[in-house]
């Protein structure tokens, strides 16, 4: 990349698989294959507006934004690249300073542009937006800017109406899975297919994510459900369901002792608990009627409030472990 030491990147990243496995081209980009087919017509034509890639976390904006330069200048791309993140870099001085820069240096042979990618961009206060669209039009004859951004609505309008926009989407369970096992199989990693069933839960379609998950518990042996909830810090949801109807039939100590027993196993703090619960309790596998439902919810709402304050997390588990003893006696539950 411009302005940092190739060789220097490639040492640590090699490790991460999350680099090793980044699709190069645009043809190897998995799931978004209308922003693909868009992208491919830009490079076929030699030529591009400012584009702006929104979407979730891991989806591939930064993966399309390279390969398209990959595909446009070949395998020395970089030096026609300059990746900068709106949130690191020291506001919009820095950037008018660097694109600056980059615009002076060498330019590609028969492509009359230079990309700018622009990470984060919705982090970018709006008067930092507007003197970034002026920027945009400034260096317009020279380069392109590709803006990345998660939440495309902080963009301002100006910048908006003057790029092509590109909506990423979460990946597809298929795709993660078939990814997940394609990285699995060339890393030599044994697996257990309901392990990464739940590393998709867990990621919802965020492939760095799910590529983390998988490389962090391979580390560490055969990479079963167990493993993955371990290196997410995560209860077993069946755990936290038993417990849950466990407190509902009235048995709050036996109750009491699942949680302690899951809190210390998978290492969980109080509002690890809460968040698990409020997961367990809006999925299908638990059994309670709606009324239920939306009372836990409201008291699980409570209990967080009270531990984010910095109340004891052990009492205000066991309150509500308590409390649901009482519903459950009251509602029959
Ligand atoms: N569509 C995809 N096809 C194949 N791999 C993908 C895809 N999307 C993400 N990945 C994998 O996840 C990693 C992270 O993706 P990438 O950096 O492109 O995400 P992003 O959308 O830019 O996320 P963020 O909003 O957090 O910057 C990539 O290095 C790649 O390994």
């Amino acid at each position: 990349m411009h302005l940092i030491n190739g060789e220097k990147m490639s040492s640590v990243t090699e490790l991460l698989w999350t680099e090793k496995y980044r699709p190069r081209t645009l043809k190897d980009i998995i799931n978004q294959q209308d922003i693909t087919t868009r992208l491919m017509k830009f490079v076929q034509e030699k030529n591009m507006p400012h584009l702006l890639f929104a979407g979730p976390p891991g989806t591939g904006k930064t993966t399309a934004a390279h390969a398209l330069a990959h595909d446009l200048y070949g395998e020395s791309y970089q030096q026609f690249m300059l990746e900068l993140n709106a949130s690191d870099e020291r506001g919009i001085d820095t950037i008018r300073e660097k694109v600056k820069e980059f615009a002076r240096s060498k330019t590609p042979p028969e492509i009359p542009f230079k990309i700018v990618l622009l990470d984060e961009a919705d982090n970018m206060t709006s008067d930092a937006q507007q003197a970034l669209r002026r920027l945009m039009e400034l260096y317009s004859a020279s380069t392109r800017f590709i803006l990345a951004a998660n939440y495309p609505s902080k963009i301002i309008d100006p910048i908006q109406s003057r790029c092509a926009f590109f909506r990423f989407t979460s990946l597809k369970k298929e795709d993660v899975i078939d990814r997940l096992k394609y990285i699995a199989d060339k890393e030599g990693v044994d697996y257990e297919e309901d392990a990464l069933d739940i590393i998709f839960e867990i990621s919802e379609g965020d492939m760095r994510k799910a590529i983390n998950i998988l490389q962090a518990s391979a580390y560490l042996g055969k990479v079963t459900s167990e493993l993955v909830f371990k290196v997410v810090g995560m209860a077993r949801p069946k755990d936290i369901t038993d417990m849950i109807e466990t407190a509902l039939k009235g048995n709050f100590i036996e109750a009491r002792e699942i949680l302690r027993k899951v809190m210390i196993e998978y290492g969980l703090s109080g509002e690890d608990v809460v968040k698990q619960i409020h997961r367990e309790i809006m999925g299908p596998d638990i059994k309670i009627n709606d009324e239920l439902r939306v009372l836990i919810a409201d008291y699980l709402g409570e209990i967080h409030f009270r531990i984010s304050e910095g109340s004891d997390e052990d009492i205000q588990l066991s309150a509500f472990l308590a409390w649901l003893s009482m519903m459950g006696k009251k509602l029959g539950a």
